[in-house]
């Protein structure tokens, strides 16, 4: 799904309007129309108190187009006119108008701090003051009345966008911004929605389909895409029934070191549960039984140290190579990543310890054959690019570090960005059960076997990040978040694969 930037959506809205035929009132009848339909389908006529706060511009006029809908079935409505200017646009005003044919209750206009109604913790906040249109953080007054809502506790739904968010920039430290449990927004989804600095004021997205033109929004270009179900399905290769082990690739992993041989045995595991038909571990001595005992499909091959991976076997024929997780940052073990980059030609995945040695030693950098996938948690991509200013200025820095090293960055996260030179793939899947030990390992298995099994490097990180994800889901739904732990989300990555299938599933998603 593409994700598109304020400018691209009101071209839309503009081009859609003239094709359709229509006014722009209409538009934002339409528009407005599906927000109440949603609100409608969850208060079920309920006769909770819903306060609207309508600000002037178009986002306000959503409101009251949703306030029009609410009062002419039966709710409880009190609209506020959040009157930070005079500058009223005019399909606000014709809406305003219109309250007329449902209410003598003419809106309460707030002009100051002592026209703040009182908000009970029970009551239905439904946030119109600012959408896309939003040009400076919001001051004054207006600030303190999206803090007398925030403080409220209260239920609130935002339409378009949480107020005091910006679509392609971060707010500042100190920014007013609602803190919304619920968002409903038009058409595309926004950057900011995803962005860890910035995603705890969506609350739960929804993506309404205004019906904005199909031809100009497909002709439209973007680099930045949401992956759901619908964009990895296509990706997916069936197997052949006529095929072998030999067929679906052989991994090497290599790394683990004393104490933290689980790491390993975790991506082995992932790997094996992805569908790889050989896998191997190069891993120090001392892991030698753990890995045999515990995972008996796998082959072994031990490095002369006993407690670390110092060496790498050169003349070993893997179809893809991981290498880091448990490795530790050893001098001995530094040698054995440079001997891997060294006599390697095709991708690689680096990890964990991998990453931190690449960072102590940019250097080998310059080893990486090209399209090498870099899986860093934030801690490790920090030691790697260095510090960022906001996520928009993180996502220029990788994207500039992608395209000078010519390798895919997957930036772990609760949303995990895939960034390939100046595309951004953003997971949709996934929850924070998987917050828990060695699941960054599992995904780190679950990408090189993708690429053993012949899948393009970047197409093999947004693949995989996507199936890691919904294997997490598989794991809470049946685990609890608390109950999941990595091995869980290694044990579910099959069924994963089964449920890109289930059109049940794909049905709720939207
Ligand atoms: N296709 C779509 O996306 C549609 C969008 N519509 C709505 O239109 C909204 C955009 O409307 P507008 O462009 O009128 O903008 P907004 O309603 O988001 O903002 C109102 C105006 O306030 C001013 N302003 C910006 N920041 C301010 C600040 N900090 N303090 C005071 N004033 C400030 C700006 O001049 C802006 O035009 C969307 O978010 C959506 O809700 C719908 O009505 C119809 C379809
Ligand atoms: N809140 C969350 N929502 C979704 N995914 C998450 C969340 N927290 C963690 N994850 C995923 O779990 C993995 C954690 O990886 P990492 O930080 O490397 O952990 P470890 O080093 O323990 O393996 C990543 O793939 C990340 O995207
Ligand atoms: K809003």
């Amino acid at each position: 799904m593409k994700i598109l930037s304020a400018e691209q959506l009101s071209e839309a809205d503009k081009i859609s309007i003239e094709k359709q035929g229509i006014t722009s009132e209409k538009l934002m009848e339409r528009a407005a129309t599906l927000v109440f339909n949603e609100i409608h389908k969850r208060l079920q006529g309920a006769p909770i108190p819903v306060k609207i706060f309508c600000g002037i511009g178009n986002n306000g006029g959503d409101g009251l187009v949703v306030a029009r809908h609410l009062i002419q079935h039966g709710y409880h409505v009190t609209v506020y006119v959040v009157n930070y200017s005079d500058k009223r646009s005019d399909d606000f005003l014709s809406n305003y108008e219109r309250l007329k044919e449902v209410t003598n209750d003419w809106p309460k206009l707030i002009k100051k701090e002592n026209d703040f109604p009182d908000i009970d913790t029970g009551d239905f906040l439904i946030d119109a003051i600012f959408g896309i249109g939003l040009n400076r953080p919001i001051e004054g007054w207006v600030a303190k009345l999206v803090k007398h809502m925030n403080d409220s506790q209260a239920f609130t739904l935002s339409v378009d966008m949480p107020s005091g968010l910006f679509s392609d920039k971060v707010p500042g430290e100190k920014a007013a911004i609602i803190e919304a449990d619920y968002t409903l927004s038009f058409q595309a989804p926004k950057l900011v929605f995803f962005l860890p600095e910035t995603m705890d004021y969506v609350g739960d997205l929804q993506i309404i389909d205004i019906g904005l033109d199909r031809e100009f929004l497909a002709g439209l270009s973007t680099k930045t895409y949401l992956i759901n179900k619908d964009s990895v399905l296509p990706l997916y290769k069936q197997r052949k029934k006529n095929s072998h082990k030999g067929d679906y690739g052989h991994v090497l992993i290599a790394g683990g070191s004393y104490g933290k041989m689980g790491s390993v045995l975790l991506t082995a595991t992932a790997a094996l549960r992805t569908g790889s038909g050989l896998c191997s571990l190069y891993i120090p001595k001392c892991g030698y039984e753990i890995i045999q005992t515990g995972l008996p499909e796998a082959m072994v091959l031990t490095d002369p140290e006993n407690d670390m991976v110092s060496d790498y076997p050169e003349d070993f024929d893997a179809d893809v190579v991981c290498f880091g997780m448990g490795a530790g940052t050893d001098k001995k073990s530094v040698q054995a990543l440079k001997k891997l980059l060294e006599t390697s030609d095709s991708p690689v995945v680096i990890d964990a310890d991998g990453l931190n040695i690449l960072s102590a030693n940019m250097e080998l950098l310059g080893l990486l054959p090209e399209n090498s996938v870099l899986t860093p948690h934030p801690g490790e991509l920090k030691r790697l690019i260095g510090e960022w200013k906001d996520d928009f200025h993180k996502l220029e820095m990788v994207k500039a570090f992608s395209k000078k090293h010519k390798v895919v960055v997957v930036i772990k996260g609760a949303h995990t960005f895939t960034i390939n030179r100046e595309e951004i793939f953003i997971n949709n899947s996934g929850n924070p059960g998987m917050a828990t030990a060695g699941s960054g390992d599992v995904l780190s298995g679950v990408i090189t076997s993708l690429i053993g099994q012949s899948y393009e490097p970047v197409v093999a990180a947004v693949l995989g990040v996507f199936l890691h994800g919904l294997s997490g889901d598989i794991s809470s739904r049946e685990l609890g978040y608390e109950g999941v732990m990595a091995g869980d989300i290694a044990a579910n990555i099959g069924r994963a694969v089964k449920d890109l299938f289930s059109r049940e599933m794909k049905d709720q998603e939207n």
